[in-house]
């Protein structure tokens, strides 16, 4: 198989919300077609991908240093013996004379064409990228569908607490039993009053509440706000201090007896590998969101499992950020705890296929040939555009 032409957009994903620490009026995302020589009823066989939310797009960088490289390569540098085309090997050639560490918007970059060339690869095995991640990496048998809790609780303006528990109430209506909302965007007082509201619309049951501090508090905040939410049994206390603050995240861990979440702005394995040497993350309760389309593709991902795997830790301690159907087919593949959703933000690029379905909590990734989105019309208009 060979590319024949790579077409580079950037589309807004944004939104009038805002989480504790940013706003996302000006969030966007860069998108890429890759389009191959493989021919399929008549038309060429397209890749799709694109990053998920939280960074900006990186075209530049896709199209400055990833596409030239992919471009230059020896047909025998991307294909492994047995003839296929593989994204593992591309992996390779992309991050040719590119240093270590500081991973930025670079590991964006590689997730993006990352997902295309997966989307490419497993369109032309004709089967959904689940099946072909278990198939290849996996033990062979996927789960059926995936654990999905639904994100949302964001500041916006003029947000009443009425309208919070609307908001969680619509989740729940639409199959959610999980749901996270955003904390650390006003005073201590006034989160507790947003916390109790929604937990009032779970039946009390805090358990099935997340919340998310996008990483703003310093330790003595982190400290005070898990002593006054531990009587609630939260579902997770997520990316309570500076994503690489392990310190911090450490002694938080031996303060709070629950569940903590973070990851979800750790781009490498090296970053993943330090959380779990340094973080004080414990493999019996807490969660690691690493996005694999924010942090160098499923490639990458597949050596974060492994070194999870080195430190005693199970595929189900991971629930990646991002409510995208790239994380959702992985989740599936390798048994993972789940994946975000977004229900209704960050379009067109976020959620799942369009017939989509969520039943007590649970999703499944379809089975259209490769990630699937093809089944998101509005989103597909978009990467359809690119090429044509
Ligand atoms: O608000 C955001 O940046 C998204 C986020 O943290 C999450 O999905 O966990
Ligand atoms: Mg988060």
């Amino acid at each position: 198989m060979k590319i024949v032409s790579a077409h580079v957009g950037t589309i807004p994903i944004r939104s009038s919300m805002r989480n504790a620490y940013i706003d996302f009026s000006k969030m966007d995302s860069s998108i890429l077609a890759l389009v191959s020589d493989v021919i399929v009823d008549g038309k060429p066989l397209v890749g799709y991908g694109f990053n998920s939310n939280g960074r900006y797009n990186a075209s530049h960088i896709i199209e400055d240093r990833l596409l030239p490289r992919l471009f230059a390569a020896a047909p025998a540098e991307l294909h492994n013996d047995s003839g296929e085309f593989s994204p593992s090997l591309a992996w390779d050639v992309m991050m040719r004379n590119e240093k270590p560490g500081g991973h930025g918007e670079r590991s964006v970059a590689v997730g993006v064409v990352d997902m295309a060339l997966h989307d490419l690869v497993t369109k032309a095995a004709g089967v959904p990228l689940y099946r072909w991640i278990s198939d290849h990496y996996g033990d062979g048998h996927p789960d059926d569908s995936v654990f999905v809790y639904a994100a949302g609780g964001y500041y916006a303006p003029g947000k009443t607490l009425t309208d919070l528990q609307d908001e969680m109430r619509r989740f729940l209506d639409s199959g959610y039993n999980v749901v996270k909302m955003k904390i650390g965007g006003t005073d201590l007082t006034e989160d507790l009053k947003r916390i109790d509201a929604v937990i009032e619309v779970l039946d009390g049951d805090g358990s099935r509440l997340a919340v998310d501090v996008n990483g703003k508090f310093d330790l003595s905040t982190a400290l005070e706000y898990a002593q006054a939410i531990e009587p609630y049994h939260l579902f997770w206390y997520e990316e309570v201090g500076d994503p690489l603050d392990y310190s911090l995240n450490a002694t938080l861990a031996e303060h709070y007896p629950h569940p903590i979440a973070t990851g979800e702005n750790l781009f490498s394995v090296q970053d993943a590998r330090n959380l779990l040497r340094y973080g004080g993350m414990r493999p019996d309760r807490d969660y690691i969101q690493v996005d694999p389309a924010l942090s160098y593709g499923l490639v990458e991902y597949l050596r974060v499992q492994e070194a999870l795997k080195q430190h005693g830790w199970s595929s189900k301690r991971c629930i990646p950020h991002g409510g995208h159907q790239f994380s959702l087919h992985i989740a599936a593949a390798l048994h993972l705890g789940g994946n975000e959703s977004y229900p209704g933000e960050f379009q067109p690029t976020g959620g799942f296929t369009d017939d989509a379905v969520i039943r007590d909590s649970h999703v499944s990734p379809g089975e259209l040939p490769g990630i699937g989105l093809e089944g998101k019309a509005e989103f597909y208009r978009h990467l359809h555009a690119l090429h044509e």
